[in-house]
C-alpha cells in the first residue's frame, strides 16, 4: 500500500506531535511524506524516545521539553497513552498559540475531553480524535506512514467547536489516507467498547486462562496453539499501559457491554449443556456473515499491517 505524492504545499504551518510512539511516529511519518506540515515538532517525555525520533529523522525539530514542541504550533496532537494526556494537557496550557487546534489519538475520548477541558486555556480548539488503526506494536520503530490509510478516524468535537477547526483537523487526517467520520464522544465509547476494548479484554483474559491452566502445561499451550488461540496472544500482546489505561478511563460503556457478554456467554453454555446444536449453528451463521461483510467493504484488505506477523 502507498500513500498519495506529496502535496504542492503544506495544509499546516505548524504540526506538534506529542508522544512519538506507534500513532505519534505514524502520524509525523505520514506528515512528512505527504508533505502536509510546513514544520514538523516532535516532543517524547522519554529521552530514549527523543533520542530514537532525532536518529530515525522523524521531524523538522525533536523538541527538548513540552513547552519548546508547542510554542507557535498550529495544530498540536497529543500521542501519549489516555491516562497520560491530563499531564500534558496541563505543561503545554500555558505555552499554546491563541487560536491553535488541540488534539489527541487516545482510544478513549470522553475522559480525555474532560482532562483537556480542565486544563486548556479559552482561545484554543479542542477537538479530540481517535485513528481506529493500530497494531500490537509500541514504540517510534513500530510507526509506519500508511498505518491510516483506509482507516477511520474518528473526531468527537465538544457542542460550539469551531467548524473551520474541524473541517482543518479532518483535511489533515484526510491528507494522511483516513476516512474521517464525526460523533459525541459517549457514542465513540460506546462503539468502541464493543467492537476494541471488551474484544481486547476477552484476548487477555483467554490468553491469562490458558496460562493459569493447571492441567495443561505453558509448553504445551505454546505447542498446540491454533489459529484461533494464536490470533488471541497477538491482541493479548498489546501495550499494558495503554490498555490499563483504556479500561480505567472506559469503565461505564465497558462494564455495559461486558454485562450483555457474559449473559450470551451463559446462553451458549447453556445451549452446549444441553446440546441444543440449532442455536449453536443459527449463532454461527450470523456471526460469520458479520465476517464476511467487513471483508466485503474492505476494512481487512486495507490494512494488511493488521495482524500482520513481524517475528
Ligand atoms: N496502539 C494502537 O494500536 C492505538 C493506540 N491509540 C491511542 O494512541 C495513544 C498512543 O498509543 P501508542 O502510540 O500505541 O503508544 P506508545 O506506547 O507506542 O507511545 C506512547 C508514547 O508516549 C510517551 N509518553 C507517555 N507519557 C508521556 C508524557 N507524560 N509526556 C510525553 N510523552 C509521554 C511515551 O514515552 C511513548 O513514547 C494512546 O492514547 C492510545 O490509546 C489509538 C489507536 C490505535
Ligand atoms: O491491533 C489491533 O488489532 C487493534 O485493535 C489496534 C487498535 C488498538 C486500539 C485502538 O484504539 C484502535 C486500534
Amino acid at each position: 500500500m502507498v500513500l498519495d505524492p506529496p502535496l504542492a504545499s503544506p495544509i499546516v504551518g505548524r504540526l506538534a506531535v506529542i508522544g512519538v510512539g506507534l500513532i505519534g511516529s505514524s502520524i509525523l511519518r505520514a506528515a512528512k511524506a505527504r508533505g502536509l506540515a510546513g514544520t514538523l515538532v516532535a516532543y517524547d517525555g522519554a529521552d530514549a524516545v527523543r533520542q530514537r525520533a532525532r536518529a530515525l529523522g522523524l521531524a523538522d525539530l525533536v523538541a527538548d521539553t513540552p513547552e519548546q514542541a508547542v510554542a507557535d504550533a498550529d495544530i498540536v496532537i497529543l500521542c501519549v497513552p489516555v491516562g497520560a494526556m491530563s499531564a500534558v494537557a496541563q505543561e503545554i496550557a500555558p505555552h499554546l498559540k491563541r487560536g491553535a487546534i488541540v488534539s489527541d489519538v487516545g482510544s478513549v475520548k470522553g475522559a480525555v475531553l474532560n482532562a483537556l477541558r480542565a486544563h486548556l486555556p479559552e482561545g484554543v480548539h479542542i477537538i479530540p480524535g481517535h485513528p481506529v488503526a493500530g497494531t500490537e506494536y509500541s514504540g517510534p520503530d513500530a510507526g509506519f506512514a500508511t498505518l491510516f490509510k483506509n482507516r477511520w478516524s474518528i473526531l468527537t468535537p465538544p457542542e460550539g467547536a469551531d467548524p473551520a477547526a474541524v473541517a482543518r483537523l479532518s483535511e489533515l487526517w484526510t491528507a494522511m489516507g483516513a476516512n474521517v467520520e464525526t460523533m459525541t464522544p459517549e457514542h465513540h465509547d460506546l462503539v468502541l467498547a464493543i467492537t476494541s476494548h471488551v474484544p481486547h479484554l476477552i484476548a487477555y483474559n483467554i490468553v491469562g486462562t490458558a496460562a493459569d491452566l493447571e492441567k495443561v502445561t505453558q509448553s504445551e499451550v505454546i505447542k498446540y496453539s491454533a489459529g484461533g488461540f494464536r490470533d488471541f496472544t497477538r491482541i493479548a500482546a498489546s501495550d499494558p499501559t495503554m490498555w490499563r489505561d483504556v479500561f480505567l478511563n472506559n469503565r461505564e460503556a465497558v462494564i455495559e457491554v461486558l454485562g450483555r457478554f457474559t449473559e450470551d456467554l451463559i446462553a451458549l453454555q447453556r445451549a452446549i449443556r444441553w446440546e441444543q446444536g440449532e442455536a449453536l449453528f443459527d449463532l454461527f451463521t450470523r456471526t460469520r456473515a458479520i465476517r464476511r461483510s467487513i471483508i466485503e467493504i474492505g476494512q481487512e484488505t486495507a490494512a494488511p499491517d493488521f495482524g500482520r506477523e513481524r517475528d
